[in-house]
């Protein structure tokens, strides 16, 4: 079985960060295995307060894995300050850990930062250019750019300035931009876009944690990326067509081996 690691903070509501990973790791079928940067409390109206964990304990969690167990693959969420990055970066260069989907989170969907504003600048030059392939939505892309985002033209400028800060591929999300939800990958070479309509729902909370693990998961399974990203774009999408109407707010998409098999993906 492909073993995949989440480095990331904990969801007390369980639809995003470590909690959405492990369920999404647990549809598509692989071993799931976490290091966990960060304790939120929040529900689905929002985030309530957050304590780091210390750096010395994440590194240790994360020596724990790799002198233990091959990993397939891993992503990396939520990251909080300057030293928790600067040891994941050490600890990943140590292990030397190749396929590294990083999701620069930084701002919940409610509007509570997740990453320290010093820290940004540590993200962009510690972990970026460890990346397989970064997914930022729209205003992490225009945070780490400096630009703003407001059409495809833009994205594909930003994709590119990205790109030249280190990761070997960019995924643009657009969720956050309007109509189709279109997001584009870019590998330095060719753009490839993945479409899907718009649901039209407010139960999209952990889409950007859902569709990085699912990533991970795919490249885990050694496909190509052009084809692990199609693949998870699929399952994001059921996955919000499937959301769940748990909670005052804005509510978990749904995470179970039907919507994985109905993406075409059961016989990998
Ligand atoms: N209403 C929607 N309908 C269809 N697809 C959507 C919708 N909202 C988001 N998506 C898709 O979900 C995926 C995650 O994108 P999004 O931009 O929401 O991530 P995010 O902002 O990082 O999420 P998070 O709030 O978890 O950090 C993308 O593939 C995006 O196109
Ligand atoms: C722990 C955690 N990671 C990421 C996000 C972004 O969706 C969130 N709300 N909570």
């Amino acid at each position: 079985m492909k073993k995949v690691l989440t480095i990331a903070g904990s969801d007390t509501c369980g639809g995003a960060g470590i909690q959405a990973d492990l369920k999404t790791f647990a549809a598509h079928g692989v071993y799931g295995m976490s290091v966990i940067t960060a304790v939120t409390a929040q529900n689905t109206q929002g985030v309530i307060a957050v304590q780091d964990i210390k750096p010395e304990i994440i590194g240790k969690q994360i020596d724990a894995i790799f002198e233990d167990i091959e990993v397939d693959a891993l992503k990396i969420g939520m990251v909080s300050v300057s030293e928790t990055i600067e040891t994941i970066r050490d600890r990943l260069i140590e292990h030397n850990v190749k396929r590294i989907v990083l999701d620069p989170v930084m701002i919940s969907k409610s509007g509570y930062p997740l990453l320290k504003e010093d820290a940004r600048k540590a993200l962009i030059t510690n972990l970026l250019p460890l990346a397989t392939i970064v997914t930022p939505n729209i205003p992490e892309a225009e945070t780490i750019t400096g630009r703003p985002i407001l059409n495809l033209r833009d994205v594909k400028e930003a994709a590119k300035i990205i790109l030249s800060l280190g990761p070997a591929c960019v995924l643009l999300k657009g969720g956050h931009l309007e109509g189709t939800a279109t997001d584009i990958l870019f590998d330095g070479k060719v753009f490839s876009e993945f479409k899907a309509p718009r649901l039209n729902t407010k139960n999209t909370h952990g889409t950007g944690c859902t569709l990085s693990a699912s990533i991970a998961a795919n490249l885990a399974k050694d496909m190509e990326m052009t084809r692990a990203v199609e693949a998870s774009k699929k399952y994001i999408t059921m996955a919000i067509e499937h959301s769940l109407e748990i909670g005052k707010g804005v509510g978990p998409t749904h995470h179970f081996y039907e919507i994985y098999k109905k993406a075409g993906m059961m016989d990998e």
